[in-house]
């Protein structure tokens, strides 16, 4: 009893590493990945993002609590009212219209990651959901984080990734991770032994699928 965000990452250490420190975060920090992967991974990632915002819904589906629900909803706000609107300005910066991400394929990586989370929570509760979610959301600041921290990492205009990295870098986006931390910390603290073990799979597995992610992205893989 009385666990903590911090013991979901220690119990998948190696993937948790694997996530952060990919070869697709070390080329974005170097300025050096090639530009058309970055594209297919932003293309993707669009359609990752409407399905995030479903998986908030399902957050306000699941919610016991008018607290609760209203945390949903400000998190379907959020992705719909902001960050998407941010996504489809920052893709025509790369040359995406907006009927390019229209009509695009999903890629096997951005099925399999989107359905997993929407599955955890179908089946689980709000806390099966948000620790499916928890590596998307503090995941990214820890990569902004570990890239800041890191020697190779070119920032400023000399970057074409800098309004990326700046993006996840940002006090918004790291408020906003530190909030997630905090409430999972809260729900973690009395769950029992065999209840962390099932929370440590769906980390882990949503932690393995943001690998595949990065993957896909590299390899420009549909
Ligand atoms: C594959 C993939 N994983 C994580 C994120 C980051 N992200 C997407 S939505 C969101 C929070 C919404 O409130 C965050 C942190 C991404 N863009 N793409």
């Amino acid at each position: 009893m009385g666990y903590r965000f911090d013991d979901l990452k220690a119990a998948c250490q190696a993937d948790w590493r694997a996530y952060i420190e990919h070869d697709f975060v070390r080329r974005v920090g170097a300025g050096t990945l090639a530009e058309d992967a970055f594209r297919h991974y932003l293309q993707q990632d669009y359609l990752f993002l409407l399905h995030f915002a479903r998986a908030y819904a399902l957050a306000a589906y699941k919610s016991r609590t008018l607290d609760e629900l209203r945390q949903a909803h400000e998190g379907l706000k959020a992705i719909l009212d902001v960050e998407l609107g941010l996504h489809i300005d920052y893709c025509r910066t790369w040359g995406i219209d907006e009927d390019d991400l229209a009509t695009l394929p999903e890629a096997r990586a951005t099925l399999a990651y989107t359905r997993y989370v929407l599955d955890a929570g179908s089946r689980g509760d709000l806390l099966d959901l948000h620790v499916a979610l928890a590596p998307c959301l503090v995941g990214y600041g820890e990569v902004a984080n570990w890239l800041e921290s890191q020697e190779f990492t070119l920032r400023g205009e000399a970057n074409p990734f800098e309004a990326w990295i700046a993006m996840y870098a940002s006090p918004d986006f790291q408020a906003a991770m530190r909030a997630e931390i905090d409430w999972l910390d809260t729900r973690l603290a009395d769950v029992s032994p065999s209840r962390f073990q099932e929370l440590t799979t769906l980390f882990r597995d949503a932690t393995r699928l943001e690998i595949d992610f990065w993957q896909m992205g590299l390899d420009r893989a549909f």
